[in-house]
């Protein structure tokens, strides 16, 4: 169990520490670690309200955690808003893409942050900057001038992926990135996901799909119940060992509280 493939030594860019999340009675997230460096993709798994979309909440600045701590690039932080997660380079695809139908794929891109200068937008200049990152992602789509309503759901998939490196990004979460895709576009946005590695940033992958995880995941973080229940290296763990922590046939002992010694 437990394994930091490819992480080495380096300051991670993500530390989430004894993170609490309560609605009312229904305790989401119970005291959980997340740890996330360079270079490297963390998958999230988990069953139906394990708590791994509180979790991408909390990091991307949608919901405000009621305990424990949060560490970017080695530094406490404190993300307020979807603004404060912006700015600390942090980019979060929802399973809604949050995409305009009769906007093309650069004004997508852009959408609210715009280049300009003075008032005038730079359009040039913004489309030279689309069609880089999808180069960068070796994505397909034929025209950064195309309407999203034109593109098929993997495509708008990758447009959600490609507006994550609009800024400085070092961290990128995405929820369930392959849900509803063919077979044919899901291995593309797995190119995508390897491809964000590759541009060194860190991953944090939510999926309900195993085979999808273990195709392009460094590691595997279970949560359940709202609690860590196992931390794999991706290229070890078996199908097995996956389902047993999932479900709770096997089970980790709870968490020693920060700072205790012994
Ligand atoms: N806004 C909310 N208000 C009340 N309860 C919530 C809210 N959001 C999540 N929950 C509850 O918190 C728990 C964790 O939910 P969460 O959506 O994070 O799980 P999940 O692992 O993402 O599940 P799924 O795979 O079904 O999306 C669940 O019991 C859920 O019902």
């Amino acid at each position: 169990m437990s394994g930091t493939a490819g992480a080495g030594h380096r300051t991670p860019v993500l530390s989430v520490r004894q993170v609490s999340k309560r609605f009312g009675p229904v305790e989401a997230l119970v005291g959980v670690d997340l740890v996330v460096h360079p270079h490297e993709v963390v998958a999230l798994v988990g069953d139906n309200g394990a708590g791994k979309s509180t979790l991408a909440k909390v990091v991307s600045g949608v919901l405000q955690p009621d305990g424990g701590l949060i560490e970017l690039g080695g530094e406490q932080v404190a993300i307020t808003s979807p603004s404060d997660a912006h700015q600390a380079g942090i980019a979060t695809v929802f399973q809604d893409y949050a995409l305009c139908e009769n906007l093309d794929v650069t004004a997508n891109l852009f959408l609210g942050r715009e280049l300009r200068e003075r008032t005038l937008m730079r359009d040039g200049e913004m489309e030279r900057v689309a069609r880089r990152i999808l180069q960068d992602l070796t994505s397909r789509i034929p025209s950064v001038r195309t309407p999203i309503g034109h593109l098929s759901a993997g495509q708008r998939q990758t447009v959600a992926i490609a507006r994550t490196l609009i800024g400085s990004p070092r961290l990128v979460v995405l929820d369930e990135p392959t849900a509803a895709l063919s077979v044919a576009h899901t291995a593309e946005v797995l190119n995508h996901i390897e491809r964000l590695r590759e541009l060194g940033l860190g991953v944090v992958l939510i999926s309900h799909n195993l085979n999808d995880v273990r195709a392009v995941s460094d590691r595997i973080e279970v949560l359940r119940h709202g609690r860590n229940n196992g931390s794999f290296d991706a290229r070890h763990v078996s199908q097995e060992e996956l389902l047993a922590a999932i479900t709770g046939a096997t089970q980790v002992p709870p968490a020693r509280p920060l700072g205790a010694v012994g």
